[in-house]
């Protein structure tokens, strides 16, 4: 079954290592990352295309006959004839034997059979339990992802217009349709939904993502304007002291810089109370100002601080006031987003959409972003690790756009002590726990190294050529057919390697245009089209 595709060329040599070179029919549209089949008599190779180039049996530059036929437009048909692909292949998987195709073996295009069966031959397991995912480039067989590994978390970059909000969209409405043993079920999601691209899975296009699924929601941090959405708050409880000192004093400093002596001081007051009081505390006015009166009262010289770092920390407190409580009115000891909600999530397979958007939440900081990521983070790792050890294993996804800045490297100019800790544990811990992260990024030079050391699947749309390095290294390498097309890569098109691919070596998919799941906030609309409508309104 896997050689009922096309022959189109024959193998001339074998190349280094695990290579051959092969001469492919000129009229046959091939790619560098392109899968072939290599039959040599019953022996049967699955090879990728590395590298081609149309030569032509006339033509060598340094033949006096070949220079005079160049200049002369009259001899172009007589130079086109007898060409050929030269192409080089490297054999990525032997079915059922160990040797290398010899000269004569046949090159194949991949058939177009794909039934269960087919899959079954093509990949050695069973196509059942995995997912399938778009289509290699230059056919129809799709690519398995194995949903056993999805706890080894995976990586989606690529810049901006390359296809990444679309293809996450199309791996919800996977992920959302799974199918096992007759039954339909889904994973378990919270998404921070950067720039509003997933919010119409909660309303119109709900049905994209029900089919295994009862429980889809999106929260805002703005007052909800219908019963389809819920107003986010959080519940304080979860942080230390230290953690919110460095929170409400980095948030004078637009975010960035800590005052160490001024959140030293907030950690001492904070300290002297309980956790549970620090929705009351924090997330009430009134409760703010028992705090600044505490600070007042203190005598701050016997506790080694001056009068002017209390100061500070009285209107740091006032900030926080102003835009945590009285504008976004975050806090609340009853979280409309908390442990009863992740086991309603993991009970009826649950999509919860936080939208960062500007429409979702207006004016709001990326110190506060933070706040909220790093809550949740807190929430999903307390809840996990509670379901592990009464010995009830669940698995919930926490897809995170924009992950740069929530767990930035050291080149970042962004501080992220909140989140960065909780993202960190949560990526080491997530396999034993049963968390998952997907992390999506313009630029993965700016996530922080350790984690994306620790994402195990990647699916690379264009990238910046700035990141190729970074990209690279934290994908251990691709090879070179591929790693030269990352930064030309066509919209549509991902190259996904890592652990989740049932084919185990990195290859070039084709991600399927769905015009449903193509309409979102995000999507581009074609500027001619656009100036055209806008012109004929
Ligand atoms: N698989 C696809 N096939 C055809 N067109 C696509 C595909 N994926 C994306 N596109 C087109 O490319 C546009 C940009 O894609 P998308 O919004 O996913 O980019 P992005 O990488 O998320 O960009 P940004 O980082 O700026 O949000 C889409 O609006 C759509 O028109």
């Amino acid at each position: 079954m896997l050689d009922e595709g096309k022959t189109i060329g024959i193998v001339l040599q074998k190349g280094e290592s695990n290579e051959v070179q092969a001469l492919i029919s000129p009229e046959v549209e091939i790619n560098s990352g392109q899968l072939f089949i290599i039959k040599d008599n019953n022996k049967l190779s699955l090879a990728r295309l590395d590298n081609y180039q149309y030569i032509n049996e006339f033509y060598d530059e340094k033949i006096p006959i070949v220079k005079g036929l160049l200049t002369e437009d009259k001899t172009f048909d007589i130079l086109n004839m007898n060409t050929a692909i030269k192409a080089e292949l490297s054999i990525i998987k032997k079915y059922n034997h160990n040797s290398s195709p010899l000269p004569g073996s046949y090159v194949k295009m991949l058939p177009e059979n794909k039934n269960e069966d087919f899959l079954k031959e093509f990949y050695g397991v069973d196509p059942k339990s995995f997912i399938k995912y778009g289509s290699f480039a230059g056919s129809d067989i799709p690519l398995l992802l194995d949903l056993n590994s999805i706890t080894m978390h995976l990586g989606i970059f690529g810049e901006t217009g390359s296809g990444k909000s679309y293809d996450m969209r199309y791996l919800i409405s996977l992920l959302s349709n799974i199918k096992i043993s007759g039954k339909t079920t889904a994973l378990p999601m919270i998404i921070i939904d950067a720039n509003g691209d997933y919010t119409d899975f909660s309303s119109i296009n709900i049905d994209l993502v029900s089919g295994g699924r009862k429980w889809i929601k999106k929260y805002v941090i703005r007052e909800p304007k219908s019963d389809l959405e819920t107003k986010l708050t959080i519940d304080l409880s979860l942080f230390s002291p230290k953690d919110l000192s460095e929170f409400i004093i980095s948030l004078k400093y637009g975010g960035n810089d800590i005052n160490s002596l001024q959140s030293n001081l907030l950690d001492y007051v904070l300290s002297k109370h309980d956790n549970k009081e620090y929705n009351t505390l924090l997330g009430k006015e009134e409760g703010i100002s028992l705090l600044q009166q505490e600070i007042q009262s203190e005598n701050l010289k016997e506790v080694g601080f001056s009068p002017s770092t209390g100061r500070a920390v009285i209107s740091a407190l006032e900030i926080f006031k102003d835009r945590i409580v009285k504008r976004f009115k975050l806090v609340s000891n009853s979280s409309s987003v908390n442990e009863s909600t992740l086991d309603i999530i993991w009970e009826n397979k649950g999509l919860l959409i936080i939208d960062f958007s500007a429409d979702g939440s207006p004016g709001v900081d990326i110190s506060t972003k933070q706040l909220i990521v790093s809550y949740i983070s807190r929430l999903l790792l307390n809840y996990l690790t509670k379901a592990k050890y009464s010995g009830s294993q669940k698995l919930l996804s926490f897809i995170i756009e924009e992950a740069q800045n929530y767990i930035p490297s050291n080149d970042y100019p962004i501080s992220a002590n909140l989140t960065k800790e909780a993202l960190v544990t949560l990526a080491t811990q997530g396999r034993k726990f049963g968390v998952s992260l997907f992390l999506v990024s313009q630029r993965p030079a700016f996530i922080d190294k350790y984690v994306l050391s620790m994402l195990n699947t990647f699916f690379f749309h264009r990238i910046y050529h700035e990141d190729l390095r970074y990209v690279m290294s934290a994908s251990g390498g691709l090879p070179e057919s591929l790693a030269k097309r990352l930064t030309s890569l066509e919209t549509g098109y991902v190259i996904v390697s890592g652990v989740m691919s049932a084919l185990k070596v990195p290859a070039l998919v084709k991600i399927p245009w769905d015009p449903r799941l193509g309409l979102y906030a995000g999507a581009v609309e074609r500027i001619d089209r656009v100036l055209i409508e806008d012109s004929i309104k």
